[in-house]
């Protein structure tokens, strides 16, 4: 079945229209006799905010770690700015601007916001030689005043000298964001950015996700519905692995699989 095919509602533009960033064909991934995704063909439009939602155990984290490199498809190939990506590493892929950022801590906790944005500017660009080493020395002054820019955009300029693991919850979340800023990303995957929030910290992640889709494609996957359907301008449903619908949250809100596999369950 393709994506295509689900769509009950096709009053409104198709979200899809123009080039895709991101777009996967036929693409499966098995463990062992589980079937995790099975043959989802999906376009991720760029420039826009998408969201990939679905009960537990759907397949939307084993979607995001095929389009990351971290798992090899079973069959099928994903596309990324016109170029085929299955199969490649995770750093490579980073450095083509395809960029995660992750539920879980990836800083330094004895590092402040500052250092921590500082060196995940400089790691994209830096190798290990001693060539590369003479490369960062040039490159300590853009990656300063890059890593002032992130911090503001981020608003973490207040507590930039603060380490890391001074922060309150909601600032990490912040600087977590901030390092994957850092890679300069073109598409910018997140995974539950509001997991754990309280309602003013998702608030306040929530404005920062639809400034940064000003200028990044972002994906996400989110279980608070009301933010999905508040900030999406696209949304993917998975369900057992496949593509259920996908369309916009007006199109998803009044698709009837939908509410019957997911909405009408919470
Ligand atoms: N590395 C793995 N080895 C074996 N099975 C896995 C692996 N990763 C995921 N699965 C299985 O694949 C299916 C899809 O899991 P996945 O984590 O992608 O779902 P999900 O939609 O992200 O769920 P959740 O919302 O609970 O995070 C599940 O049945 C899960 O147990």
């Amino acid at each position: 079945m393709t994506t295509n095919d689900t769509m009950d509602v096709t009053t409104e533009p198709s979200p899809t229209s123009g080039k895709p960033i991101l777009s996967t064909d036929g693409l499966t991934k098995r463990f062992g006799t589980l079937t995790a995704v099975d043959d989802v063909s999906l376009e991720i439009p760029t420039g826009r905010i998408t969201s990939i939602i679905g009960p537990n155990g759907a397949g939307k984290t084993t979607l995001f770690n095929l389009f990351t490199g971290k798992y090899e498809p079973t069959a099928g190939r994903i596309d990324f700015r016109g170029n085929r990506i299955d199969g490649e590493k995770p750093h490579y892929l980073v450095k083509q601007g395809l960029v995660r950022s992750f539920q879980i801590t990836n800083f330094f906790g004895d590092l402040t916001a500052r250092e921590n944005i500082r060196l995940a500017t400089q790691a994209p660009h830096t190798g290990f030689g001693p060539r590369d080493f003479l490369t960062h020395h040039r490159n300590l002054d853009a990656a300063t005043e890059s890593a002032e820019r992130i911090l503001e955009r981020v608003d973490l300029s207040h507590v930039a000298d603060e380490t890391a693991s001074n922060l309150s919850y909601g600032q990490r979340r912040h600087l977590e964001i901030a390092i994957s800023l850092a890679a300069d990303p073109d598409l910018f995957l997140m995974d539950e950015p509001t997991a754990g929030m309280s309602p003013e910290e998702t608030g306040e992640i929530v404005d920062l996700i639809e400034e940064i889709a000003a200028d990044i494609t972002l994906v996400l996957i989110e279980h608070d519905m009301h933010i999905v359907m508040d900030i999406s301008d696209h949304i993917a449903v998975m369900n057992e692995g496949t593509v259920l619908a996908h369309g916009t949250p007006d199109q998803i809100r009044n698709d009837e699989r939908v509410q019957r596999a997911y909405l009408g369950s919470e």
